[in-house]
């Protein structure tokens, strides 16, 4: 088995920022105290995930997921601790992200395949795939300034898919998009997953993971409180309690990010 993720004893420490009085500040400043506290966003987490695994990481708001997949990506680096991963790493994590407002959605795609790795012909080679999968029709031509959040997720999830990487992240993709959407990325997904890429999926839907993945990570408060089977992960995470409630249902069916 050949290792594509190892976190060892990673840590991100952020500073939380809040309004103080004048009053405070001039008081702290007296006394010479400093008024920012931090936390650790992602605390000491250690784990390893083999190539062609599918993770679904979970847990509650603020739980430090997002924060985790920006540290493997190398968006951030760790204050303490090592992440190592092994071949090219695509994926969509912020919404967005690697776009520039100015340019077209044609003239992005080439941009934000550019920064995924792509040369200029081989995007050339998937372009019309990419265009076909994004489906936003004349919207292509116009600045990317002007897309509603699904348009970005559209266009960043079928560029991101579309690279040849070795591990995918996907973070928040279905949170945003309409439900052909969301069915179009969920099968997708499963593509990925089973040409052997290892996929690293942040979902609060237990009925997509128990759909997509072999593996659950659960965070709570930056530590790592789960690592393993899916329904035991989901059992811990007291999701598997939503039998009675029709929308979460019907929501979790379609593996919407609820
Ligand atoms: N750049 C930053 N500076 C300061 N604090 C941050 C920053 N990014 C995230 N945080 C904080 O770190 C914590 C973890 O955030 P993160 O986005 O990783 O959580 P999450 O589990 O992905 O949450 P959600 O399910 O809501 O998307 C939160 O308290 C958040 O406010």
């Amino acid at each position: 088995m050949t290792e594509s993720i190892v976190c060892r004893n990673v840590s991100k420490r952020f500073t939380l920022r809040y309004h103080r009085t004048l009053k405070q500040m001039a008081l702290a400043s007296v006394r010479r105290q400093d008024l920012s506290d931090t936390f650790l966003a992602v605390n000491d987490v250690s784990f390893t995930i083999q190539q062609g695994e599918s993770i679904g990481l979970m847990g509650l708001n603020g739980s430090g997921k997002s924060t985790l997949l920006k540290l493997i990506n190398g968006i951030m680096r760790p204050d303490a601790g090592e992440v190592l991963t092994r071949g090219r790493i695509a994926g969509l994590i912020a919404t967005g992200a690697g776009f520039h407002p100015q340019l077209s959605g044609r003239d992005n795609v080439f941009l934000n395949a550019a920064v995924l790795g792509l040369t200029e012909a081989e995007t050339r080679a998937k372009f019309d795939e990419i265009v076909d999968f994004a489906d936003i029709g004349k919207h292509l031509d116009s600045p990317v300034g002007h897309y509603s959040s699904g348009m970005f997720a559209r266009l960043g999830f079928a560029v991101a898919i579309h690279v040849d990487s070795d591990i995918f992240l996907a973070d928040e993709v279905l949170a945003v998009g309409d439900k052909p959407f969301k069915r179009k990325c969920m099968a997708k997904m499963q593509e990925v997953r089973d040409s052997g890429r290892t996929l690293l999926y942040v979902s609060h839907s237990p009925g997509s993971v128990r759909k997509m993945c072999d593996r659950v990570l659960v965070l709570e408060d930056g530590r790592l409180g789960y690592d393993g089977p899916v329904p035991e992960g989901i059992r811990y995470l007291k999701y598997d309690g939503d039998e009675g409630d029709e929308e979460l249902q019907a929501d979790d069916e379609l593996g919407a990010d609820i």
